[in-house]
């Protein structure tokens, strides 16, 4: 793979006409099938992946176990009926529900200065992506936010693909009669109901307590929903640095981020070409992008933070919403009586973001730009439909400076943002931290549903100890999984490269795999429901040693095949009972069988001769169950599909 430095110097090289996909992330998953669900429209497909499964072995049985449907988030890199091509980018998905709402109209040009000068940059042109779409945007006066649409009482495509996306067939499960154990959990407060609608959805989006990032001229996208009454997501940060990677590069971080589940992506890039860089993204991604304007318009500036103005972050809005960006971090709530509190931290400001707006407003001795026009922002979010993602430029980046004044102070100004976005209709999220220890994380998310209404929470972790470069993935896995169990409703995955440099292809796996694992963990504490479905098929193939079954059920089918095969190649191990572990005589799952299979003989003996046994079956017992079962069910069968 070349580098930025290695393409720009190979004047034949043309990306519009070379570029490739990465061929790794259009690969079927194995004995996974893509499904679609239909709403009520034609045009309403919604993606499934449906893993198909083994009857169980006749010692076990012999009973046939349906087919498991998981969340999808790879898009059409996955559909064999899809022919990818990266210079041409996705299908579209959402361009008629935009018309028919008849409140938008195409542009004759790009509203950007800076976009117009980009295109009629000859120099550009090997970079240049070929099919950009004509922008569009609200008529004059109009609001074409989802949340807008949803406090109308109006129900979008969006939010009933989105329903059936979040529901998972869980309606299908239960009368398959798979999903017949699943813990109540505990989920701190949340609402979350037996089943998600059309109608709770719009509820969710109108109150502000979900968000659905899709900007009108990302027409391209999934519709996904982020609240704490629906599955925990996962974002996944990609991006340039001036110190490496190239376009196609990123292209490659973005398809193979969202194989493995990232339900968001940001580009975070900072060094060359930036927009040109993003606009290859955007058009082959089929989940929300999100982005930092301020990061671009630093670079607009040569990287001298007191340039900034307003005028030249207004126009990279424009410039980033006529692409089709699904959300912008913007870190308005730095304000100056709050930089001072960070003067004894042990990392002072970490965030990007929030330092550049620090030195801005010092320079200036005045609010900044971003919380002084904070109306006219929103006014062009509304336009295009771009979600805030209020960040927290104040964020603790050590575990000593955790939940102090300064991270505190910003976070309730972010409340009162939250309020203000929320009069003119515009969607929003909050950003939330960073460095905290295991002891004070609760606090941080109580504290953000109190001062901002419940709007959702998105953070970064929180990594729970500095103490292991290398492993921040795991340092914040675990902080993520918490956060995420107590209400957090978009976790920010961290890369084992944090700290320490730019996360190549892989580390971007590594890091979505650990924030699977972290956001399914909620789901599950919280009670999710259908949450347990997957997890109970994988348990059972795993006792009944369905090795296939096991390692496709799993996060990472590749790796789970790989480990195993390492010490048991060869495909008679695919139907031992018993793994390199422990081996055949110390397998205590194969040992269980045993035991269960000498009661059974023993009980049989008993019964013929009338004696007391001590039973592996409590026959009373299974019977109230049952008639619990059946109560249950009973109940659903009133249930509105
Ligand atoms: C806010 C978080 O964003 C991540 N971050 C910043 N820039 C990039 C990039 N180009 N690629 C991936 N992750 C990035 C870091 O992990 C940081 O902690
Ligand atoms: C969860 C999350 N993701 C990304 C950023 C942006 O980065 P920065 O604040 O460093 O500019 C952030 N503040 N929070
Ligand atoms: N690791 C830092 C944090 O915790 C960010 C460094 S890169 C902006 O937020
Ligand atoms: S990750 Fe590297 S470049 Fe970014 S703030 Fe930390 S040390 Fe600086
Ligand atoms: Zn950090």
């Amino acid at each position: 793979m070349k580098n930025q430095a290695e393409s720009n110097s190979s004047a034949t090289r043309i990306l519009s006409q070379t570029a490739e996909v990465d061929a790794a992330s259009v690969q079927p998953f194995p004995a996974s099938q893509k499904i679609f669900v239909a709403g009520s429209q034609a045009d309403i497909r919604v993606p499934m992946r449906e893993i198909s499964l083994d009857d169980t072995p006749t010692d076990f049985g012999g009973e046939v176990n349906a087919p498991v449907r998981v969340y999808d988030t790879s898009g059409p890199y996955t559909d064999p009926a899809v022919d990818i091509d990266v210079r041409r980018g996705l299908p579209d998905v959402r361009s008629a529900w935009i018309e028919a709402r008849a409140d938008t109209e195409l542009l004759g040009a790009n509203s950007s200065g800076f976009t117009r000068q980009r295109l009629d940059d000859a120099k550009l042109a090997h970079l240049r992506f070929d099919h950009a779409r004509a922008p569009r945007r609200a008529r004059a006066g109009a609001n074409v936010t989802q949340m807008h649409y949803a406090r109308k009482g109006i129900i979008t495509p969006e939010m009933e693909f989105i329903a059936i996306r979040e529901n998972m067939s869980l309606q299908q499960a239960r009368e398959l009669g798979v999903l017949d154990q699943q813990h109540p959990g505990d989920a701190f407060g949340a609402a979350i109901p037996e089943e998600i609608t059309p109608e709770f959805v719009r509820q969710e989006v109108a109150r502000g307590r979900a968000i659905i990032p899709a900007n009108i001229n990302h027409p391209e996208l999934e519709p996904m929903i982020i609240g704490r009454n629906f599955l925990v997501k996962i974002n996944g940060n990609i991006g340039n640095s001036a110190l490496g990677s190239s376009i196609e590069e990123e292209v490659e971080k973005l398809t193979w981020g969202t194989r493995w589940g990232a339900d968001t992506v940001m580009d975070l890039s900072t060094g060359k070409n930036i927009h040109e860089t993003r606009e290859w993204i955007i058009r082959n991604a089929h989940v929300p992008i999100g982005t930092v304007p301020i990061y671009q318009a630093l670079e607009k500036v040569g990287g001298v933070a007191e340039d900034l103005t307003w005028d030249i972050f207004r126009d990279t809005l424009i410039e980033q919403a006529e692409q089709g960006v699904d959300y912008f971090t913007i870190h308005a709530g730095v304000l100056l009586r709050y930089v001072p509190l960070t003067a004894k931290r042990v990392t002072g400001i970490v965030s990007r973001g929030g330092s550049i707006m620090a030195k801005w407003c010092l320079a200036h001795h005045r609010e900044s730009f971003l919380y002084t026009h904070f109306e006219d922002i929103c006014d062009i979010m509304k336009a295009y439909d771009v979600s805030f993602s209020l960040g927290d430029g104040l964020r603790p980046g050590a575990i000593a400076d955790a939940n102090d004044e300064a991270q505190f102070g910003e976070l309730e100004t972010l409340g009162e943002l939250t309020k203000i976005a929320w009069k003119h209709d515009v969607q929003t999220m909050i950003e939330g931290p960073g460095h905290v220890p295991m002891h004070l994380i609760k606090e941080n998310m109580d504290k953000q549903l109190r001062e901002c209404g419940e709007a959702p929470f998105y953070t970064l972790g929180p990594l729970t100890t500095d103490i292991a470069p290398g492993y921040d993935h795991i340092t914040s896995g675990i902080g993520a999984a918490m956060i995420g169990w107590y209400g957090c409703a978009m976790l920010c995955y961290v890369t084992p490269k944090e700290h320490l440099g730019l996360p190549n292809k892989e580390d971007v796996k590594e890091g979505i795999i650990t924030y699977k694992i972290a956001a399914h963990a909620a789901d599950l504490a919280k009670g999710h429901p259908g949450a347990q479905l997957r997890d109970n098929a994988l348990s059972k193939a795993r006792f009944e040693f369905r090795w296939e079954d096991q390692f496709n059920l799993g996060l990472d089918p590749d790796t789970a095949r790989a480990y195993h095969d390492e010490t048991l190649p060869k495909e008679s191990a695919k139907v031992a009972h018993f793994c390199s572990m422990c081996g055949p005589k110390f397998c205590s799952m194969k040992i269980t069988q045993e035991v269960r299979d000498y009661a059974k003989g023993q009980e049989a003996a008993a019964a013929e001769s009338g004696e007391q046994l001590v039973t592996m079956v409590d026959v009373e017992a299974e019977m109230r169950e049952k008639a619990r079962q059946f109560r249950e069910q009973g109940a659903e069968i009133y249930h509105k599909v």
